[in-house]
Order: C-alpha cells, then sequence, then structure tokens
C-alpha cells in the first residue's frame, strides 16, 4: 500500500511487517490461540500479538489517524506485508529485494519489527547477528552394534565435530564490559541428529545440523574455514551444507549526524520515551533491506512486556497495543519529514 508524498520523487519510508506467525502447542495456552482473548487485565493472548500483528495494525491505524486530520506527508510512505519471514524470507523478501519493483519504490529507510521490552525502555535493533543453520554430514563404518568397529559416523566424526561447535558458545562473554546483549555474542545450539534405524545397526551416516547466530563483528570467511578445518580434523569424509547462510553485515548508523536516526531518536525523545540501542539477536527482514544498503531500523512499541515471541501464551496487553498507535502517529511524520538531502534536490 502505498501514500504518495507531496513530493514523491524525494526517496520514501518503509513500514514492513510480516504476514506469516509461527505454530502453537494449543495444549500449553490458557485460551485458544487464535481467539485473541483478553483477560481482565486487558491483556491480548493469541500467536502474532507481540510478532507481529500490533505491529502491522499499529502502522496502519496511525496512517489512519493521520489521514482523518487531512495531513499529508512529505515523502511518501510504503507499508509492505511480506510472506515467510519466519521461515527465512527466502521466497519473500529475500526475492523482493533483488526485484526491479522493489528498487521502483525508491526506500530512504525502513521500519521493521523489533522486540519487547520488559522495563521502562524501548529496545531499537540498527542490526542482526548472521543466521548460519548448518548441517554436517557424517558417513561412518557400519556393521553389527554387538561388535568393536572403528571410524563409526556417530562415535569419531559426530562427537568430534559437535564438541568443536560447542566450544564457540560464547556465553561467559555475556554481560562483560564488552558484550551487553546477546546480540554481541555467537551462539551455537545444536537442533537437529538424524540417522540410525535400528539398536543394533551401526549407521553408515549420521547428520547433525546446528543454529549459529554470529554477531556483525565476527570475521565470516575466517568463521567458516574454522568449520572447514573441524570437518577434516573429524574425518576427510565428513561435509557440510548450509540451509540459511547470511554473508551481509551492515548495520544502520545510530549516529545523531545521521538525518533518519536523528528524525527517530528526536521524535522519541519528544514522547519521553528512553531508547535502548542493541544488535537483534534473531534475524528479521531488516537484514535483507540492510544488505541492499538501505537503513533499517527494528522496533516494535512494546515496553512493560515479557519477550513472548514464539512462546506459549504470548500477549501484549491493550494499553501497551494502543499507545503503539500513538507513537508511530509521531514518529511516521517525523521521518518522512527529513529533508530533502543533496542528491535528492
Ligand atoms: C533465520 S530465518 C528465521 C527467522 C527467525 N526470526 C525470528 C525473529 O524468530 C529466526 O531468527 O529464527
Ligand atoms: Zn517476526
Ligand atoms: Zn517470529
Amino acid at each position: 500500500m502505498t501514500w504518495e508524498g507531496t513530493k514523491p520523487t524525494l526517496k520514501s519510508i518503509l513500514l514492513n511487517s510480516h504476514t506469516d506467525v509461527v505454530p502453537v502447542y494449543q495444549e500449553h495456552w490458557k485460551y485458544d490461540a487464535f481467539s485473541a482473548f483478553k483477560d481482565a487485565e486487558g491483556n491480548i493472548y493469541a500467536r502474532g500479538t507481540q510478532d507481529m500483528k500490533c505491529v502491522t495494525i499499529q502502522y496502519i491505524q496511525a496512517i489512519r489517524r493521520l489521514m482523518a486530520d487531512g495531513w499529508k506527508p512529505i515523502r511518501t510512505v510504503h507499508l509492505m506485508f511480506v510472506p515467510d519471514e519466519e521461515v527465512g524470507g527466502h521466497k519473500g523478501m529475500e526475492t523482493f529485494v533483488k526485484h526491479p519493483e522493489f528498487q521502483k519504490l525508491n526506500i530512504g529507510f525502513s521500519l521493521d519489527e523489533g522486540l519487547a521490552n520488559p522495563g521502562d525502555a524501548f529496545t531499537v535493533f540498527y542490526g542482526e547477528r548472521n543466521p548460519w543453520w548448518i548441517t554436517v554430514h557424517c558417513p561412518g563404518s557400519p556393521g553389527h552394534g554387538s561388535r568393536f568397529v572403528e571410524n563409526t559416523a556417530a562415535e569419531k566424526k559426530l562427537s568430534n565435530f559437535y564438541f568443536r561447535f560447542i566450544q564457540e558458545k560464547e556465553k561467559h562473554r555475556l554481560n562483560t564490559s564488552e558484550c551487553f546483549t546477546l546480540g554481541d555474542v555467537t551462539t551455537v545450539n545444536m537442533t537437529m541428529v538424524k540417522g540410525g534405524v535400528a539398536y543394533n545397526v551401526i549407521p553408515a551416516e549420521m547428520d547433525v545440523s546446528f543454529d549459529l547466530r554470529i554477531p556483525p563483528t565476527v570475521n565470516l570467511p575466517e568463521f567458516e574455514a574454522k568449520i572447514k578445518e573441524w570437518c577434516t580434523e573429524a574425518g576427510e569424509d565428513v561435509t557440510y551444507e548450509f540451509a540459511q547462510k547470511h554473508m551481509n553485515q551492515n548495520i544502520t548508523s545510530t549516529e545523531e549526524s545521521d538525518p533518519w536516526w536523528s528524525a527517530f531518536s528526536a521524535s522519541c525523545k519528544a514522547m519521553n520515551m528512553t531508547l535502548e540501542k542493541e544488535i537483534f539477536p534473531a534475524a528479521t527482514d531488516s537484514r535483507f533491506i540492510r544488505a541492499v544498503g538501505i537503513p533499517a531500523i527494528g522496533f516494535s512499541p512494546m515496553n512493560r512486556t515479557p519477550i513472548l515471541l514464539h512462546d506459549h501464551n504470548e500477549f501484549l496487553n491493550e494499553q501497551v497495543f494502543l499507545k503503539g498507535i500513538s507513537v508511530y502517529e509521531k514518529l511516521i511524520p517525523a521521518l518522512v519529514s527529513v529533508p530533502a538531502f543533496p542528491d535528492e534536490a
């Protein structure tokens, strides 16, 4: 959806949101996860309340109010509703940013989802860790489960590799002077193991999959070289493949001299909002937007709210939700009023 500005040749503002949600384990929910039940405290329970139906609706409602007031934007505003964010964005934003239709939108600055903040402050994300999803194939000698078999897939290869990977976890660096939040450190989790058919049959191959999240400060080619080395160490025939390999490490400027950030932060300051700047610990569609050189801020106006995205009993309080509409009602005009840059004249 496009709301054309009075100066449509200037770079536009993108308000992005994804339409998909993750599945639920209904048996762990207090209420029907798709009924949007509101309890006596005004907490609205439903999958997507935080991630990210709230933001989608807040964008739309804020624009409705601005239109009803007769206000006109200088820069054009685009609302984008994209699919597949939760499964990697390959057929969603990753594809769309390469499309001429995207380039024609002439976007100068983008907003997309962030995370709730349990305290009084609001968190804003200016970059993201790189998601790497890797499956390692470990072939080995098969045989009867009762025998001494050398070089089995699980024992030598998979376990060797697993320990190498797990060593990269950086929990010890979290909350130190150099690393303040999860977004600043590397995490590694083994998330899938496949192989084997019976207790007494040694499998000829086992696969192990890892979810790695790597902060933008890490040298990615060097990191991959290490993975290659661990594979070789585990056995000549041990190979790996990526299901997700984001290589771009662009971050968005949060210098006060940056016109977009200055408009964003000044508007929040005027609303007495305290901002906490962080690297997003997981991945959003903003990574594809930053990768094509467009500044993007991840921001969901949810303070005093536990982080419950993808969790059981995801909820958002109606007061926080309604306040978020007013936040965008100020934020959108501030961003579309960023004066023309010299190259836009
Ligand atoms: C790597 S693509 C999947 C995207 C998903 N995003 C979130 C916010 O959970 C994730 O980080 O796992
Ligand atoms: Zn999301
Ligand atoms: Zn999500």
